[in-house]
């Protein structure tokens, strides 16, 4: 590269740091939780560059949380293990076989991969689920659902204990119950449980749409509860989008501080949510 290239590319980069600088400082010791949904997962170059914003994150001092899905993953092993599946309201029935899929699926391959991922940035990731230092206790949702578990009693000291140590938490949504069961949590739900019990200032649900669309079909970059509602009962919200929005607002009543719903394919989708003056996707407030 000639010096003169250089010297603009460095010029770039500097105006940048500069227009970023105030939401470096805004962010600051902030706890961010970051929803990736199995869709949102995409290629490998997509989980690098997510893996990329996740360790600048961490560098600029934010403390982030990686809560992950991993559905479409788990539906290419039940094919694969002639295992018939089904969901009923977002919500994926879950027998005594499917469970110990979902489980060997989201625990092990899909959790490592980004484990993986983030460690190779130069990151320091661990990979833990809802069982872990009994973060996520449980308690069925619904008996017709089988296997399929409902938050009941969070212990988010654990994730306290890694953030001191420079450490990313990367979060399978599987919990146990009270009598040793193991739950299949929806990552939405998962997400909204753990960045309330943490009273995080950020939760961040990437999916793969650009945001919460309106009946025209354009995102709404700014939503306040109420509008939520509003959008949902006159089904504007609709199918996958309902469980994202239920728990943004669920999350909001529990004191985190504002959810953004974004697409997690976009290049860079984290960082210019939170290091830019117009964000990324649809920011949802309390009213
Ligand atoms: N108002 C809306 N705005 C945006 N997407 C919507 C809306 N209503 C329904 N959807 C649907 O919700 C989907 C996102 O949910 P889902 O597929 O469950 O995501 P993920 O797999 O990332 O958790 C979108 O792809 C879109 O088809
Ligand atoms: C109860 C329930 O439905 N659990 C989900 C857990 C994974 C998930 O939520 O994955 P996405 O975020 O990629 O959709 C499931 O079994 O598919």
């Amino acid at each position: 590269m000639k010096a003169q290239d250089m010297n603009r590319d460095w010029i770039a980069t500097a105006a940048t740091l500069n227009s970023a600088l105030p939401y470096l400082q805004r962010y600051d010791g902030a706890v961010v939780v970051i929803k990736l949904g199995g869709h949102a997962m995409g290629s490998d170059e997509a989980m690098e560059s997510f893996a990329r914003d996740v360790v600048l994150m961490r560098q600029v001092g934010v403390n982030p949380v990686v809560v992950h899905g991993g559905g479409p993953m788990i539906n290419a092993m039940l094919d694969k293990l002639d295992i018939q599946s089904e969901f009923v309201n977002g919500k994926r029935v879950t027998d005594k076989a499917t469970v110990e899929v979902v489980e060997m699926v989201l625990s092990g391959l899909v959790n490592k991969r980004i484990v993986q991922a983030i460690n190779a940035q130069g990151g320091m990731a661990v990979g833990l689920s809802g069982k872990d230092a009994h973060l996520m206790v449980c308690e069925q949702t619904d008996s017709s659902l089988g296997f399929v578990g409902s938050p009941s009693e969070m212990n988010p000291k654990i994730l306290n204990d890694l953030f001191s140590h420079d450490v990313i938490p990367v979060i399978a949504p599987l919990g146990a119950g009270a009598n040793g069961e193991t739950f299949n949590v929806n990552g939405d739900t998962a997400a909204g449980a753990i960045a309330s019990a943490l009273k995080a200032d950020r939760l961040l649900l990437l999916t793969d749409v650009s945001g919460v669309k309106n009946a025209a079909g354009d995102v709404v970059t700014e939503l306040k509860a109420g509008q939520i509602r509003e959008m949902t009962s006159e089904g504007t919200i609709a199918g996958g989008m309902i469980p994202k929005t239920e728990t943004a607002l669920d999350a909001l009543h529990s004191g985190v501080r504002a959810v953004v719903i974004l697409d997690g394919r976009a290049p860079n989708a984290v960082l210019l949510e939170l290091f830019t003056e117009h964000g990324a996707g649809s920011l949802i407030r309390p009213d």
